[in-house]
């Protein structure tokens, strides 16, 4: 067993303020929740575009592509590594592999902002718990206010009815179980930072800017930016 007092924290000479004003900006994590088919990708990405034209330098962390490399399935570690390091390590969408997959999203989101990077993520992250242990890891290597939620709250009748990828079709034929929405719950933020409601007609853009201006008005985007 290892010994958790054998692993010792090692301060760094550069630090995250030191980073933040190279960058002349302040690191934060955006965190994008809700329903597959929300449209938190396609925000997320719009409102990374705007950041990028503006010259902020960001990140974004989508859970589709993040699931083909630091969490994949254990289909996809199987031939690489072995049976006993996929069923250890690869992840799939029960409640202990979605707890495990923010966790690891949550630290790698804590470290690009401690880079000065101000970090999109776009994951359905279903449990509060799972994404109120992110925002204390976020705060706790930075500040308070460093953690924006944003919940994209698009009615499940409306994602269902885009199902861009047909996998509600496949969650209400039985063909994937544990689905968000269908067969699995969501958990709704109670006090998010930023509500996009679904309902209106709001294109991304204008919910990309939606969220860019409370960015601005926290002071995260100079408002000499826009
Ligand atoms: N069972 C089940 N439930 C929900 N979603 C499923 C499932 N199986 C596959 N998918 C696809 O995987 C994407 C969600 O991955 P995430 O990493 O964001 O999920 S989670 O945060 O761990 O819950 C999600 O992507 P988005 O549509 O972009 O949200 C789906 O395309
Ligand atoms: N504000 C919006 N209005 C209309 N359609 C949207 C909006 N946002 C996203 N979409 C569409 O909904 C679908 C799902 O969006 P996506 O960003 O992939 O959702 P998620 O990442 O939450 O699964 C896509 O086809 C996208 O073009």
């Amino acid at each position: 067993m290892t010994n958790p007092s054998d692993i010792v924290w090692h301060e760094q000479t550069v630090d995250r303020a030191a980073r933040e004003a190279n960058l002349g900006q302040r690191g934060v994590v955006v965190w994008f929740t809700g329903l597959s088919g929300c449209g938190k990708s396609t925000v997320a990405n719009e409102l990374e575009r705007q950041l990028n034209q503006l010259g902020r330098a960001t990140i974004l962390l989508d859970g589709d592509n993040i699931r083909h490399g630091l969490c994949a399935p254990p289909d996809g570690l199987r031939d690489e590594h072995g049976e006993e390091f996929a069923s250890r390590f690869g992840l799939g969408f029960g409640a202990i592999d979605r707890e495990e997959n923010i966790r690891r999203i949550g630290s790698v989101a804590a470290l690009m902002a401690s880079a000065g990077l101000i970090t999109l993520t776009a994951f359905v992250s279903p449990y509060r718990r799972d994404r109120d242990r992110v925002r204390k890891i976020v705060e706790a290597s930075g500040s308070a206010g460093d953690f924006l939620e944003v919940f994209v709250d698009t009615p499940l009748e409306i994602c269902e009815a885009r199902d861009p990828k047909g996998l509600y079709k496949k969650a209400r034929a039985g063909e994937i179980k544990n689905f968000t929405g269908i067969s699995d719950p969501y958990e709704a933020p109670e006090q998010p930072e930023i509500h996009l409601a679904g309902h209106a007609e709001a294109t991304p853009s204008e919910q990309a800017a939606e969220v860019l201006a409370e960015l601005t008005r926290r002071g995260i985007v100079g408002s000499s930016d826009r």
